[in-house]
């Protein structure tokens, strides 16, 4: 059995008025398998628990296959949850924990052959007489899978499960999750903070930031179609570049896109998309370009859909297949509010934020290398990814890097050196346009028929 899962206008507020989750709406169809995806803090384990009943929902109504369910406790609702933390009681065996449950649902039950069945399913016979001591996290996690899945339930629902594995396992382990799911064709909500997890992994996905729903699109539509600034920085790596811009129509001449230092001409006769900004005329905007938009290449190699930027290299990642190159091009980086959670911490605060929090050898160095302050000295509103302190020098990002410029990738093939001048070819038709409020208005929202391929 699965089951449709539907949340009306949901909102939940804890003690001392904090909004975890504002008004959210959100149907996820039998067997679908979705993600919901958001910076650390954002209301993501609080979407999860009160789907499963362990956290009172504020104000608004959830729905099991269309029956109102704001009411029925945990253990009626038929659905599994399975935590980051792998939850096994150390005094009982592999088979023991999964047989758990269904000794609760029916005392002196033979449970053998449906654990055995699970186990085997899971590909974990070999674990079921040891200790949780006795695993490793993978097996562990997988034993834990096993418990929440052994009462078929009809609905899974997984908080960061894989976030306590190595990155290797976190592969692996996802490809089994999904493999499994479908395999089920349980209805599956899947926590995640990790962008790229969520890409791989769900059927649709939906982004939240501060309690709020983004955007809820297939994968792809996430990324080549952000509904906003704040979803087309958070979804993919390198991160898309934003830099701040405005446009300009004079009467006599050609449409341009001034970036302070440089500009780019749109090219004549102006496409649907581009005539979309006359509008904005004066105001600022926010361009986004991903790493993909952009090559290192001559005007020579210019097509038509292309317009002529230069910079000076910065900065070079190898990174064996190709390599990302920063080229500073004097635009002023756009800041994106909210990427990690700015709510005041409560609780103990977000786990990344407690993460953070402890001191962190690796952090203090690069802020040391850089003469900035360590991540546990920094001020509160440090600047956002590719934002940088006047007179200092470049900030590194989230992964990392350094970077006040755009990110573009090249052929491993290509080397650029240091402080070397070069132009850059912009594909006007992968550019994103955000107004003053961060909303996409480039290409034009609602036009499913020009879907990139
Ligand atoms: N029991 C609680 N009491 C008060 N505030 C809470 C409680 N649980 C969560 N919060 C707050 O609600 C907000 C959302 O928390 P939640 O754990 O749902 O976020 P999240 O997106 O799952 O974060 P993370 O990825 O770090 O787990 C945060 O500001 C958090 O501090």
């Amino acid at each position: 059995m699965t089951r449709a899962i539907s949340l009306r206008d949901v909102t939940k507020i804890y003690p001392r008025d904090v909004v975890a989750v504002n008004r959210l709406s959100l149907d996820i169809a039998p067997g679908e398998f979705l993600v919901l995806l958001g910076p650390s803090g954002c209301g993501k384990t609080t979407v999860l628990r009160m789907i499963a009943g362990l956290e009172d929902i504020t104000s608004g109504e959830l729905l099991l296959d269309g029956e109102l369910a704001n009411g029925i406790p945990p253990g009626q609702r038929g659905l599994a949850m399975v935590f980051q933390h792998y939850a096994l009681y150390p005094n009982m065996t592999g088979e023991q924990n999964m047989s758990f449950p269904l000794k609760i649902e029916s005392p002196g039950r033979d449970t053998t052959a449906q654990v055995r069945e699970t186990a085997r399913l899971l590909g974990i016979e070999e674990l079921l007489d040891r200790f949780p001591a006795q695993l490793s996290g993978g097996e562990r996690q997988r034993v834990a899978m096993g418990r929440a899945i052994v009462r078929r339930p009809s609905a899974f629902l997984l908080d960061e499960p894989l976030s306590n594995l190595d990155a290797k396992l976190r592969t692996r382990l996802r490809a089994e999750i999904a493999t499994l799911t479908r395999h089920l064709g349980v209805t599956t909500v899947y926590v995640t903070h990790d962008q790229a997890e969520a890409m791989s992994l769900g059927d649709r996905v939906a982004v939240l930031r501060d309690g709020v729903i983004q955007q809820v699109s297939a994968a792809r539509e996430v990324y080549q179609r952000p509904e906003n600034v704040f979803v087309a920085a958070f979804v993919g790596t390198p991160r898309i570049n934003l830099l701040r811009a405005t446009v300009h129509a004079p009467l006599d001449g050609r449409l341009n896109i001034d970036f302070g230092t440089q500009r780019i001409q749109l090219p004549q006769p102006l496409s649907p998309d581009h005539q979309m900004l006359r509008v904005q005329m004066g105001r600022e905007i926010t361009v986004g370009l991903r790493s993909e938009a952009a090559r290192i290449a001559g005007p020579q190699e210019m097509r038509p859909t292309e317009a002529l930027l230069n910079g000076v290299v910065q900065h070079v990642e190898f990174q064996g297949h190709e390599s990302l190159v920063h080229v500073s091009t004097g635009a002023r980086p756009a800041r994106v509010e909210g990427l990690e959670s700015p709510r005041p911490p409560t609780r103990g605060g977000s786990r990344a934020a407690r993460r953070a929090r402890g001191a962190n050898p690796l952090r203090q160095l690069v802020g040391r290398v850089l003469g900035r302050p360590a991540a546990d000295q920094e001020p509160a509103e440090p600047p956002a990814e590719g934002q940088q302190h006047p007179g200092q020098p470049p900030a590194p990002t989230a992964a990392g890097r350094i970077s006040d410029g755009l990110v573009v990738r090249t052929g491993a093939d290509v080397h650029p050196r240091l402080g070397e001048r070069v132009p850059l070819l912009i594909d006007l038709d992968q550019m994103y346009v955000f107004d003053e409020d961060g909303r996409r208005i480039c290409p034009a929202p609602l036009r499913p028929d020009r879907a990139r391929p």
